[in-house]
Protein backbone atom coordinates (compact mmCIF):
# COMPACT_ATOMS: atom_id res chain seq x y z
CA UNK A 1 0.00 0.00 0.00
CA UNK A 2 1.05 3.66 -1.15
CA UNK A 3 1.73 5.72 2.09
CA UNK A 4 2.65 9.16 -0.18
CA UNK A 5 0.87 11.98 -0.07
CA UNK A 6 0.17 13.63 -3.15
CA UNK A 7 -1.93 16.36 -4.47
CA UNK A 8 -2.50 17.75 -8.80
CA UNK A 9 -3.88 21.27 -8.86
CA UNK A 10 -5.37 22.62 -11.50
CA UNK A 11 -6.04 26.72 -12.04
CA UNK A 12 -7.62 27.81 -14.32
CA UNK A 13 -6.11 25.29 -16.85
CA UNK A 14 -7.02 24.89 -20.68
CA UNK A 15 -5.58 23.14 -23.28
CA UNK A 16 -6.62 23.36 -27.06
CA UNK A 17 -5.48 22.30 -30.33
CA UNK A 18 -4.88 24.68 -32.67
CA UNK A 19 -7.78 27.25 -32.62
CA UNK A 20 -10.47 24.91 -30.72
CA UNK A 21 -9.88 24.51 -27.04
CA UNK A 22 -10.96 21.07 -25.98
CA UNK A 23 -11.62 22.31 -21.91
CA UNK A 24 -10.54 25.55 -20.49
CA UNK A 25 -11.13 26.80 -16.67
CA UNK A 26 -10.19 23.81 -15.03
CA UNK A 27 -9.86 24.46 -11.21
CA UNK A 28 -9.72 21.87 -9.07
CA UNK A 29 -7.04 19.80 -7.26
CA UNK A 30 -6.95 15.48 -6.55
CA UNK A 31 -5.83 14.08 -3.46
CA UNK A 32 -4.66 11.03 -2.01
CA UNK A 33 -7.37 8.63 -1.09
CA UNK A 34 -9.76 9.44 -3.50
CA UNK A 35 -10.93 8.47 -6.73
CA UNK A 36 -11.85 10.65 -9.57
CA UNK A 37 -13.63 9.80 -12.99
CA UNK A 38 -12.87 12.35 -15.55
CA UNK A 39 -16.02 11.06 -18.08
CA UNK A 40 -17.64 12.59 -20.88
CA UNK A 41 -18.82 11.34 -24.30
CA UNK A 42 -15.97 10.31 -27.10
CA UNK A 43 -14.16 12.72 -28.46
CA UNK A 44 -14.57 15.43 -25.68
CA UNK A 45 -11.57 15.45 -24.61
CA UNK A 46 -11.02 13.13 -21.57
CA UNK A 47 -7.62 11.74 -22.66
CA UNK A 48 -6.28 14.93 -22.98
CA UNK A 49 -7.02 16.14 -19.86
CA UNK A 50 -5.61 12.88 -18.47
CA UNK A 51 -2.05 13.60 -20.29
CA UNK A 52 -2.36 17.81 -19.22
CA UNK A 53 -2.65 16.44 -15.48
CA UNK A 54 -0.12 14.11 -15.92
CA UNK A 55 2.33 16.58 -18.04
CA UNK A 56 2.80 14.65 -20.15
CA UNK A 57 1.22 17.27 -22.62
CA UNK A 58 1.35 20.69 -21.73
CA UNK A 59 -1.19 23.33 -20.88
CA UNK A 60 -1.99 26.11 -23.03
CA UNK A 61 -3.62 27.95 -20.54
CA UNK A 62 -3.52 27.99 -16.64
CA UNK A 63 -1.13 25.84 -14.80
CA UNK A 64 -0.66 22.04 -13.54
CA UNK A 65 0.59 22.16 -9.66
CA UNK A 66 2.16 18.74 -7.86
CA UNK A 67 2.69 18.54 -4.16
CA UNK A 68 4.02 15.07 -2.85
CA UNK A 69 4.22 15.16 1.06
CA UNK A 70 3.70 18.64 1.32
CA UNK A 71 6.95 19.61 -0.71
CA UNK A 72 6.22 20.95 -4.53
CA UNK A 73 7.82 18.73 -7.29
CA UNK A 74 8.61 19.91 -10.65
CA UNK A 75 6.59 18.99 -13.65
CA UNK A 76 9.64 17.21 -15.12
CA UNK A 77 9.68 14.54 -12.26
CA UNK A 78 5.77 13.54 -12.03
CA UNK A 79 6.48 10.36 -14.45
CA UNK A 80 8.72 8.90 -11.69
CA UNK A 81 5.45 8.73 -9.63
CA UNK A 82 3.03 7.46 -12.16
CA UNK A 83 1.53 4.58 -13.24
CA UNK A 84 -0.86 4.37 -16.00
CA UNK A 85 -2.55 2.05 -18.63
CA UNK A 86 -4.12 3.93 -21.63
CA UNK A 87 -4.91 2.61 -25.13
CA UNK A 88 -1.66 5.38 -26.39
CA UNK A 89 0.58 3.78 -24.65
CA UNK A 90 2.35 0.35 -26.12
CA UNK A 91 3.54 -2.42 -24.37
CA UNK A 92 6.81 -4.01 -26.29
CA UNK A 93 5.96 -6.68 -28.34
CA UNK A 94 8.92 -7.97 -28.96
CA UNK A 95 9.10 -8.95 -25.21
CA UNK A 96 7.75 -12.01 -23.57
CA UNK A 97 5.47 -11.21 -20.94
CA UNK A 98 8.30 -12.22 -18.32
CA UNK A 99 10.48 -10.12 -20.19
CA UNK A 100 7.85 -6.79 -19.99
CA UNK A 101 7.39 -7.57 -16.33
CA UNK A 102 10.77 -7.47 -15.58
CA UNK A 103 11.41 -4.43 -17.58
CA UNK A 104 8.27 -2.61 -16.00
CA UNK A 105 9.66 -3.14 -12.55
CA UNK A 106 13.29 -1.73 -13.21
CA UNK A 107 11.99 1.85 -12.90
CA UNK A 108 9.29 1.16 -10.57
CA UNK A 109 9.21 -0.89 -7.27
CA UNK A 110 6.54 -3.60 -6.61
CA UNK A 111 3.89 -2.81 -4.58
CA UNK A 112 4.51 -4.27 -1.05
CA UNK A 113 3.67 -7.87 -1.00
CA UNK A 114 3.57 -8.42 -4.92
CA UNK A 115 6.64 -10.11 -7.00
CA UNK A 116 7.01 -11.35 -10.34
CA UNK A 117 5.36 -14.50 -9.64
CA UNK A 118 2.39 -13.20 -7.59
CA UNK A 119 1.91 -10.44 -10.06
CA UNK A 120 2.14 -13.47 -13.27
CA UNK A 121 -0.49 -15.42 -11.02
CA UNK A 122 -2.63 -12.32 -10.44
CA UNK A 123 -2.71 -11.94 -14.66
CA UNK A 124 -4.26 -14.99 -14.71
CA UNK A 125 -3.16 -16.12 -18.37
CA UNK A 126 -2.30 -19.75 -17.75
CA UNK A 127 1.45 -20.31 -20.22
CA UNK A 128 1.51 -17.04 -21.35
CA UNK A 129 4.86 -16.30 -19.08
CA UNK A 130 7.03 -17.01 -22.18
CA UNK A 131 4.87 -16.05 -25.13
CA UNK A 132 5.63 -13.14 -26.92
CA UNK A 133 3.13 -10.11 -26.26
CA UNK A 134 2.93 -9.58 -30.25
CA UNK A 135 1.12 -12.90 -30.10
CA UNK A 136 -1.48 -11.61 -27.38
CA UNK A 137 -4.95 -11.10 -28.18
CA UNK A 138 -5.72 -7.36 -27.41
CA UNK A 139 -7.98 -8.55 -24.11
CA UNK A 140 -4.49 -10.04 -22.79
CA UNK A 141 -2.59 -6.93 -23.55
CA UNK A 142 -5.05 -4.89 -21.94
CA UNK A 143 -5.20 -6.82 -18.85
CA UNK A 144 -0.90 -6.97 -18.68
CA UNK A 145 -1.26 -3.12 -19.45
CA UNK A 146 -4.02 -2.88 -15.77
CA UNK A 147 -2.02 -5.34 -14.16
CA UNK A 148 1.65 -3.37 -14.42
CA UNK A 149 0.18 -0.09 -13.62
CA UNK A 150 -1.67 -1.55 -10.39
CA UNK A 151 0.86 -3.54 -9.22
CA UNK A 152 3.68 -0.69 -9.38
CA UNK A 153 4.07 0.97 -5.99
CA UNK A 154 3.30 5.00 -6.94
CA UNK A 155 0.86 7.46 -5.63
CA UNK A 156 -0.69 8.25 -8.93
CA UNK A 157 -2.20 5.49 -10.69
CA UNK A 158 -4.03 6.33 -14.22
CA UNK A 159 -6.47 4.31 -15.84
CA UNK A 160 -7.78 5.61 -19.57
CA UNK A 161 -10.48 3.45 -20.90
CA UNK A 162 -9.49 0.52 -18.50
CA UNK A 163 -12.01 -2.39 -19.48
CA UNK A 164 -11.56 -1.85 -23.09
CA UNK A 165 -11.11 -5.22 -24.89
CA UNK A 166 -12.08 -6.71 -21.68
CA UNK A 167 -14.56 -9.74 -21.23
CA UNK A 168 -17.43 -9.68 -18.92
CA UNK A 169 -14.66 -12.27 -16.95
CA UNK A 170 -11.64 -9.22 -17.60
CA UNK A 171 -14.58 -6.79 -16.45
CA UNK A 172 -14.78 -8.61 -12.87
CA UNK A 173 -11.25 -9.18 -12.92
CA UNK A 174 -10.41 -5.50 -13.25
CA UNK A 175 -12.98 -4.71 -10.43
CA UNK A 176 -11.31 -7.25 -7.69
CA UNK A 177 -7.82 -5.37 -8.67
CA UNK A 178 -9.70 -2.00 -7.70
CA UNK A 179 -11.09 -3.33 -4.48
CA UNK A 180 -7.19 -4.62 -3.71
CA UNK A 181 -5.41 -1.89 -5.01
CA UNK A 182 -6.59 1.44 -4.57
CA UNK A 183 -6.53 2.06 -1.12
CA UNK A 184 -4.32 5.57 -0.17
CA UNK A 185 -3.51 6.12 -4.04
CA UNK A 186 -4.35 9.44 -5.74
CA UNK A 187 -6.97 7.53 -8.75
CA UNK A 188 -7.44 9.17 -11.93
CA UNK A 189 -9.68 7.53 -14.79
CA UNK A 190 -11.23 8.76 -17.75
CA UNK A 191 -13.98 6.76 -18.68
CA UNK A 192 -17.61 6.22 -20.24
CA UNK A 193 -18.42 3.02 -18.79
CA UNK A 194 -20.58 3.10 -15.31
CA UNK A 195 -18.55 -0.64 -14.94
CA UNK A 196 -15.17 1.10 -15.03
CA UNK A 197 -15.78 3.92 -12.47
CA UNK A 198 -19.04 4.01 -10.15
CA UNK A 199 -16.86 3.29 -7.22
CA UNK A 200 -15.23 6.70 -7.85
CA UNK A 201 -15.50 9.45 -4.81
CA UNK A 202 -15.78 12.20 -7.88
CA UNK A 203 -17.14 12.82 -11.08
CA UNK A 204 -15.68 15.67 -12.96
CA UNK A 205 -17.69 16.13 -16.42
CA UNK A 206 -15.37 17.74 -19.14
CA UNK A 207 -18.30 19.41 -21.08
CA UNK A 208 -18.94 21.58 -17.55
CA UNK A 209 -15.32 23.14 -18.82
CA UNK A 210 -16.13 23.69 -22.76
CA UNK A 211 -17.28 27.48 -22.22
N1 LIG B 1 -2.71 15.99 -31.26
C1 LIG B 1 -3.91 16.46 -31.56
N2 LIG B 1 -4.08 17.41 -32.50
C2 LIG B 1 -5.31 17.90 -32.79
N3 LIG B 1 -6.45 17.51 -32.19
C3 LIG B 1 -6.34 16.57 -31.24
C4 LIG B 1 -5.09 15.99 -30.88
N4 LIG B 1 -5.31 15.08 -29.89
C5 LIG B 1 -6.64 15.07 -29.65
N5 LIG B 1 -7.26 15.97 -30.45
C6 LIG B 1 -8.70 16.28 -30.46
O1 LIG B 1 -9.08 16.60 -29.13
C7 LIG B 1 -10.40 16.13 -28.88
C8 LIG B 1 -10.40 15.32 -27.60
O2 LIG B 1 -9.74 14.09 -27.81
P1 LIG B 1 -9.55 13.02 -26.62
O3 LIG B 1 -8.83 11.86 -27.19
O4 LIG B 1 -8.95 13.73 -25.46
O5 LIG B 1 -11.07 12.64 -26.28
P2 LIG B 1 -11.64 11.48 -25.37
O6 LIG B 1 -12.76 12.09 -24.58
O7 LIG B 1 -10.55 10.83 -24.61
O8 LIG B 1 -12.24 10.50 -26.45
P3 LIG B 1 -12.58 8.91 -26.42
O9 LIG B 1 -13.70 8.71 -25.43
O10 LIG B 1 -13.03 8.65 -27.82
O11 LIG B 1 -11.31 8.21 -26.05
C9 LIG B 1 -10.84 15.37 -30.12
O12 LIG B 1 -11.65 16.22 -30.90
C10 LIG B 1 -9.55 15.07 -30.83
O13 LIG B 1 -9.74 15.02 -32.21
Amino acid sequence: MNHELLSISLDNTGRRFNRDWIFRGVEYTFNSGSCYAILGPNGSGKSTLLQVINGSLGASAGKVSYSLNNLIIPQENIFQHLSIAAPYLELIEEFTLSEMVDFHFKFKPYLPGIDKNILIDLLNLPSAEHKQIKYFSSGMKQRLKLILAFCADTPLLMLDEPCSNLDSQGVEWYRSLVERFLANRLTIIGSNQPYEYDFCNYNLYITDYKK
